[in-house]
């Protein structure tokens, strides 16, 4: 795979660098900094495109699992986005970038709630840079930790009846949240994605592909 970027990176360099990138690819050859070699561009393209192969195809076939055993949600899911469908077709349109920011609140849910129960990858690894003391127990410097996320989202402490999938439950808590203004309501108690400054940087893409695959998928088949 290393290879087959490295000979597009080639062509790319043979062809001339544009000044306005088109792509990720167009932004890393366009860095002067000399750390950069060929070598390292190609495998940075593989390290993107390792964790997008397999991270959503799972997040939406746990989707269609869960939505498969909860009938309700399933209906709510599918009157929502019949509803856009149908305004979509008065107007002449087609689902756009608006429509996923603003639109079909349901959906939304249910992927954030797929993703808390299905735990796509179920931690991250950390490395103690010193000392840290937390709960009575001491992490030593340099001792590396993983992050369990899913003891964390499958937690009854988090949240209630875990095992049940529940879309709704982040209306109530988005309420909660508003009406306190309580930050320690929305701590590290969902972390799908990381934190910090290794956040996943396919965290908006992932949604995005599940919200267009759902919509198809309620809209157009049974
Ligand atoms: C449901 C889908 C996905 C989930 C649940 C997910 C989850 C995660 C998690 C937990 C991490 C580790 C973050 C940390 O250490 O704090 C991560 C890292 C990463 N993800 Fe994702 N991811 C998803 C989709 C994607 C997609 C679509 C892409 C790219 C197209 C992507 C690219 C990356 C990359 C490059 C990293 C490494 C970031 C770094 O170390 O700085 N991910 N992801």
């Amino acid at each position: 795979m290393v290879k087959l970027v490295l000979r597009i990176i080639q062509e790319r360099r043979k062809s001339g660098i544009t000044k306005v990138p088109k792509d990720v690819l167009d932004v890393l050859l366009n860095d002067s900094s000399e750390e950069l070699t060929d070598d390292l561009i190609a495998h940075n393209i593989i390290d993107m495109m390792i964790p997008g192969e397999d991270s959503v195809p799972l997040l939406i076939t746990l989707a269609i699992k869960y939505l498969s055993e909860y009938p309700a949600a399933l209906q709510q899911l599918t009157e929502e986005n019949m509803k856009l469908k149908k305004q979509k077709y008065h107007l002449g349109e087609t689902l756009c970038w608006s429509d996923y920011l603003s639109l079909l609140p349901f959906t939304q849910l249910v992927i954030t709630e797929t993703l808390r129960m299905g735990n796509i990858i179920i931690g991250a690894m950390r490395k103690a840079t010193k000392d840290v003391k937390i709960k009575g127990y001491l992490i030593p410097k340099g001792w590396c930790v993983l992050a369990n996320f899913r003891s964390v989202h499958l937690d009854e402490k988090n949240f209630n009846i875990p095992y049940q999938f529940n879309p709704w439950r982040w209306q109530l808590l988005n309420d909660t949240l508003k009406k306190f203004q309580d930050k320690e309501l929305n701590n590290c108690n969902f972390t799908p994605f990381g934190g910090g400054q290794r956040l996943c940087p396919g965290l908006e893409l992932a949604r995005l592909e599940a919200f267009i695959f759902l919509h198809h998928f309620v809209t157009q088949f049974r």
